[in-house]
């Protein structure tokens, strides 16, 4: 049978230009995490399905990539890099005292993005700071998200914050059946709050449900704040967001932030504040994270937990792109002159200068033209010369 040559749907060959903006924007988040004392983990590509079930199954089931071992098992492409880590921290990490500080450089598969165009290999550079609770270390987490973007180069941009306590707390004051409670999770996450208007239609009674009806327009500056107070007469969530704010401003970070009352995130396993980072002009989040209290236990250790991950080649997509470096020079070199060819390649800037593998000068010459080189440097019997093109 013919066999066509292409790569699975949702994948794709990455050249050049792509895998040099990946990499600047790696090595970027990278050096920033360890400066901040992250140290690095890498988990396998693939995990047991199990896994995520043991987890409460964060994310929904026909997102993840499945693969069946020899013996039958479930397996699936890593689709998360915070439950395997989870797993680390509860298992091989369980003597290493917390909080700890972790980061990765890994890609998940997800499946499901390919009728937009999207790819099911997803870059991700994201930490995890597991075993500390509270304010503090939701500081330190949004603000190195902004110090994260910055350090990639991205100049405009926001984290939008959120607090998955704000729609638990409307939704528990409502009186409407689980299946109705998902579907408009479902549909706040979508952000399809025309049907959601339709959906709270019966419930129109309901205090919680003008404010639910409202989640769309709580979105902006620190005033929404002040709006999701006056309708929902406060509540915890928004107290803890505002002590938070003060405090990212007060430290140069108030510029940065937004705040998103109906961020619900896909992934299930947040228990308090959430954010996105999105790049103005750009449609889809950048960086997503938030805290997830619970998720370090359900492998057998308590630790609340929270962290976030960029989408490396979101990123890289939004920087300029700049000129690849050009070949201006070959290096013809006779018998015996290899270490001082290989000595004149690497003494030139990066990419502009490569060996010749041709024997005789013509061909060499040849070959730069064809290259667009300028010039060709000929070492022969300890000597040196450059022929100009
Ligand atoms: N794993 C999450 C991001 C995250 C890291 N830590 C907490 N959340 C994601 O892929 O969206």
């Amino acid at each position: 049978m013919a066999y066509a040559i292409n790569t699975p749907e949702g994948t794709r060959d990455r050249l050049f230009a792509e895998c040099r903006e990946r990499r600047q924007v790696q090595t970027a988040l990278t050096t920033l995490f360890q400066r901040r004392s992250y140290a690095e983990v890498s988990t396998p590509e693939v995990e047991f399905y199990d896994l995520f079930l043991q987890s409460g199954n964060p994310m929904p089931q026909e997102s993840m990539l499945k693969i069946i071992d020899r013996s039958g098992k479930i397996m699936v492409m890593r689709p998360d890099c915070t439950t395997p880590i989870a797993r680390v921290a509860a298992t091989k990490l369980k003597a290493v005292p917390l909080p700890q500080r972790l980061y990765y450089d890994q890609t998940v598969f997800r499946s499901g993005q390919e009728h937009k165009g999207g790819s099911s290999e997803i870059a991700q550079c994201g930490v995890e700071l597991i075993g500390a609770a509270g304010r503090k270390a939701d500081l330190e987490m949004v603000a190195m998200a902004v110090d994260a973007l910055r350090a990639c180069g991205l100049r405009q941009f926001h984290i939008e914050l959120g607090h998955v306590g704000f729609f638990r707390d409307l939704a528990g004051r409502m009186d409407m059946p689980a299946e109705a409670m998902e579907q408009m999770r479902v549909l706040i996450e979508g952000k399809n709050f025309a049907a959601l208007g339709d959906m709270l239609e019966p419930y129109a009674g309901q205090s919680a449900s003008t404010a639910l009806r409202r989640l769309s327009r709580l979105f902006g500056g620190a005033e929404v704040l002040d709006e999701a107070e006056r309708l929902t007469g406060g509540s915890s969530a928004l107290t803890y967001l505002r002590k938070l704010y003060t405090e990212l401003a007060q430290a140069g970070y108030g510029a940065y932030i937004r705040f998103d009352m109906g961020l619900v995130h896909q992934i299930d396993y947040y228990t308090g504040v959430v954010f996105r980072g999105y790049v103005e002009g750009a449609g889809d989040a950048v960086l997503s994270g938030g805290r997830y209290d619970r998720l370090v236990e359900a492998f057998g250790r308590r630790a609340p937990a929270t962290g976030f991950a960029v989408d490396v080649d979101a990123v890289a997509g939004c920087l300029p792109s700049r000129e690849p470096p050009r070949v201006k020079f070959l290096v013809h070199f006779g018998g015996g002159e290899l270490s001082r060819a290989l000595k004149a390649v690497d003494e030139h800037a990066v990419g502009t200068c490569e060996l010749s593998p041709c024997e005789n000068l013509d061909e060499t010459e040849r070959l730069a033209r064809e290259k667009g080189a300028g010039a060709v440097l000929v070492l022969e019997k300890g000597t040196e010369r450059v022929v100009q093109l």
